[in-house]
Parts: C-alpha cells; structure tokens; sequence
C-alpha cells in the first residue's frame, strides 16, 4: 500500500499476464515517451516511432547493451489521449517463456521504464480522465470475476452503469442545491422556500435505495455462499451432495456413519458461486474420528449460510435429534428436507420439502428455495447496474442519511443556509464515488488492491 506512486509522468512496464509458461505473454506499457522508449529496444526503430495507434507491429525485442535478439515479438501502439490509459502506451506480445519474459523486463529498465505498482495502469486511465472511479474499480471486479454472471455485471460497471446512476442522483440533488442557492441570494423572491424542489430529493432518495438493495444481492454472485448438508446418519447427505455435484464424488452406503469427515465443493446455481458441504452424520458416535468429525459438522453449520437440514424420510425425526432441530428450525437459513420420498407410502409432512435423490423429485423446487433464501427477495432484474462495492455503498449510504437529515431539516423549519449545508455533504458522498473529491487514502486503498499490470 505504502509502495503507490501517484507520478503519472515516468514510463511503467509490467507483465500483463501470469507469471507463468504460456504460449504468449504481453508485458505493457505507459507513460509519456513510452512509444519512443520502446522503440529503442525494438529491431526498427522507425516502425514504431511511426506506428499509428491501436496498430500491431511485427519485430525483435534488442538487448540494449548487447544489441543480440532477446525475442520475436508483436508490438502494439496506443498513442495518448487514446488507448486504455490515455497516455502514450506500447504492448508487447512475446513468448510466454519465464527466462524471455525476464529479458525484456530486464531491457525495458535499461532504457527508463520502472515496474509498475500494482493497478498503476488504471490509476493513470482514471487520472487521464478516461474513467471515474466507479469504472476502475469494475476494472478489478472483471479480471476477478468468479463467474459469468459476476463478469457481466462487472462489465455493465466497466461501462459506466454504475457513474449514469450517481450522475442522474446528482442531477436531481444539484436542482435543488441551485434552487436553495437562488432562495439564499434573493431571499426576498417570491414564492419563498415552496421553490426548492423537495421532490427532487425524494426521487434521488428512492434512487439511492434501490442502489443500495442490489449491494446485497451482487455480493452473493461475487462471494458465492456457503450451503450445508446436514442431518443424521444415512439421511441421504451424501446423496444428494452427489446430485447437486452431478458425480460420485461423496461415499454412499447404507452402513450409518459413512461420511467421517466433511467435503466440499464449489458448484454454480444458475450462476450464484456455492461452496456445498457434506457433512459427518450427527449421531452419538463411539470413536474419536467420528467425534471429530461431528465437531467439524457442527462448526460448519454454524458458519453457513444456507443449513439443508435432511431427515431420513423413511424414519421420520428420530426422538434423538429433536432438540437439535428445533433449534435449527428457527433459523431464517434452515431448510429442512424429508428424503427418500421415492420409497413406497413417504409423504413429508408440513413443513417439510420433499426429495429424492434416486428420481430427483423435489430437486429443482430444492434450488428454487436456495436461491429465494440467498437473495431475501432482492433479486436482481435484467440490465440493473449492480452495486458491488463496500466503498462505494457506505458512501451511498452516507448520502441517503444526509438527504434525510436536509429533508428533515426543512421540514421543521430550520434555516436555508444550515440544512443547505446538508444537501451539500450527500453531494459529496456522490462525488467522493465518482472520484471528483478523492483522497490519497481512497486511491491508495483501492488500487493496491488490483493486480500488478491492471
Ligand atoms: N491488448 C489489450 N487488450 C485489452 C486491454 C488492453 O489494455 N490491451 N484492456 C485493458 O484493460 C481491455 C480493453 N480496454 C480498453 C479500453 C479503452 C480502449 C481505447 O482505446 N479506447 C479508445 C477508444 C476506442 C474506440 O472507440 O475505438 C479511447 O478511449 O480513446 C482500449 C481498450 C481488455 N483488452
Ligand atoms: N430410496 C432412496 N434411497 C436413498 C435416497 N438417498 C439416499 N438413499 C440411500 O440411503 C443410504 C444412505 O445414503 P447416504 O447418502 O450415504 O447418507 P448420508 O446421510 O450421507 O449418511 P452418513 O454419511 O452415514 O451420515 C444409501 O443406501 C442410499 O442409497 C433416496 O432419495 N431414495
Ligand atoms: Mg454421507
């Protein structure tokens, strides 16, 4: 974090792509002379110094000291103000040997280029003006995204869903900002304070909110959730961690006591990342693996999000578990599920959700209901611009409450000049998201947080 450079002026480079053998790898670069700087240790020097932008050349990447070939390359150009980050820019694609890549690093620092903090390409693009900082920070959100859901959300932040939303909240705060601003310089206007357009706040208040509920339901597709097979030996745990699954991934057996230790695995629920357990049977265990075991599941029920609880269908609730069910039952992520209900005569009784793991009846209302308890009615429509981050949200949140601070301020009658004072701050929250008012902290704090070569 200490290591952020705010200089935008030198020349950068950086490995774009993994520190691994691959077939290709680009190392990029930025900064005002970029292009001429890496023409010194290009095979023609003139090809580049005259290359258009966005262009592709073909040649050799030159041991500065040596002038001996290092590699065979294509260079890219981008020429400021356009290109990613709106500075004179050059990229190499060279073979993804460690040892090239190594060399032209190496060759890049011969003649000026110093390695790149990380998430330093996007900072420049945000101090160039080509994004606000709701985009940067989708600029991470895409390289990291987990799942395709995730990734297009990013992308619809990348593209400034995110900034059209706070731009349009703003627009509506800012009419009433000038309105409060005329009603101060000339106080003796007619019409007096019914000018502020109070409604405006309101709408922007309402905007605010619905923002703010697709924080929530985003963070479920970023993070994924943690879903809990639990219940009493032979319950069908194991089962049904294979169905969800689709593969034999987990011990069944009719023998109680199967599972001993715990296992997980990720899966996608109609693109929501879960991490499901199969769990150790609860049972009164004799041998100390087994305790262990039990130990283990009870720890990973209470750290869940979602506990699928599942009794034996063919058994009922046996008299030991009870206790235990009824605790679990009060909880707003219990599900409770009656197995085997393929057997001959079992009908799950109220409460209870019907499975069965040999003709998956009940299997896809079972994701339905996962999916309802993940999201607590938040769902997320279509093309919504989707709120993913913490910085972002505890600034929108900050906003709502001094919009209801000002609104209320009017209300009862408190002077223009002070509740203006209010309608200002939520002004700044938005601009602080946006990155019209920033601070080193924030910047530092976000972009120490991308990859190197972001
Ligand atoms: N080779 C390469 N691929 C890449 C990137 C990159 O930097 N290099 N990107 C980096 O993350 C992403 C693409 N992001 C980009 C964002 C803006 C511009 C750009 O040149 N914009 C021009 C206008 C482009 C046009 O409309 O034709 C501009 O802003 O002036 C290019 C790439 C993903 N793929
Ligand atoms: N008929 C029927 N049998 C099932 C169903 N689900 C599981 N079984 C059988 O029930 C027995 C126990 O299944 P498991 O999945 O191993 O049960 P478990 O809850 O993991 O058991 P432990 O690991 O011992 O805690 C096996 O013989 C399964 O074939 C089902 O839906 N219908
Ligand atoms: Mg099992």
């Amino acid at each position: 974090m200490k290591n952020f450079n705010y200089d935008t002026e030198d020349l950068v480079v950086a490995l774009a792509t993994p520190w691994a053998e691959s077939a290709l790898a680009i190392i990029r670069t930025s900064g005002p002379g970029s292009i001429e700087a890496t023409a010194k240790i290009f095979s023609d020097r003139d090809i580049l110094v005259k290359s258009e932008h966005n262009k592709m050349n073909y040649g050799f990447i030159i041991d500065p000291t040596s002038s001996s070939k290092i590699d065979e390359v294509m260079v890219a150009v981008f020429r400021a103000p356009n290109g990613f980050t709106g500075q004179d820019s050059t990229e190499v694609y060279c073979h993804g040997s460690l040892p090239g890549i190594k060399k032209i690093l190496d060759a890049f620092k011969q003649v000026g280029f110093r390695d790149a903090s990380p998430g330093e390409f996007t900072f420049r693009a945000f101090a160039s003006g080509k994004m606000d900082l709701t985009r940067a920070e989708a600029v991470q959100d895409i390289v990291s995204a987990k799942s395709t859901e995730a990734q297009s959300m990013a992308l619809n932040r990348l593209s400034g869903g995110i900034e059209t939303k706070i731009n349009e909240i703003k627009g509506l705060i800012l009419r009433t900002v000038s309105a409060i601003e005329i009603q101060l310089d000339y106080p003796e206007d007619e019409g007096g304070l019914a000018h502020v357009p109070i409604n405006d706040v309101l709408l922007a208040e309402d905007m605010i909110k619905k923002l703010l509920a697709t924080y929530s339901a985003g963070r479920v597709y970023k993070e994924g959730v943690k879903v809990v097979l639990a219940g009493k030996t032979n319950a069908g745990k194991s089962s049904l961690f294979n169905l969800f699954l689709r593969e034999d991934r987990s011990i069944v057996s009719e023998v109680h006591g199967t599972t001993r230790d715990y296992l997980e695995s990720w899966i996608s629920l109609g693109g929501i990342p879960i991490k499901i357990f199969d769990t150790a049977g609860i049972r009164e265990a004799v041998d100390s693996v087994e305790i262990e075991g039990i130990k283990r599941t009870q720890n990973i029920i209470e750290n869940a999000d979602i506990i699928i609880y599942l009794v034996d269908g063919s058994k009922g609730l046996s008299e030991d578990e009870v206790e235990s069910f009824n605790m679990l039952k009060s909880r707003s992520n219990f599900i409770p599920l009656w197995s085997k209900i393929d057997l001959e005569g079992i009908v799950p009784p109220k409460d209870f959700f019907g499975i069965s793991t040999v003709n998956h009846e009940g299997f896809s209302q079972l994701e339905d209901i996962i999916k309802d308890k993940v999201f607590k009615g938040n769902y997320i429509q279509g093309n919504d611009a989707v709120l993913d981050s913490e910085r972002q949200k505890i600034l929108l949140e900050k906003c709502l409450e001094e919009l209801q601070l000002f609104r209320n301020g009017m209300e009862s009658g408190i002077a223009l000049d002070l509740v203006a004072q209010d309608i200002k701050e939520a002004l700044d929250c938005l601009g602080e998201i946006t990155g019209e008012i920033t601070t080193t902290d924030i910047l530092e704090n976000m972009f120490s947080q991308f990859c190197v070569g972001k």
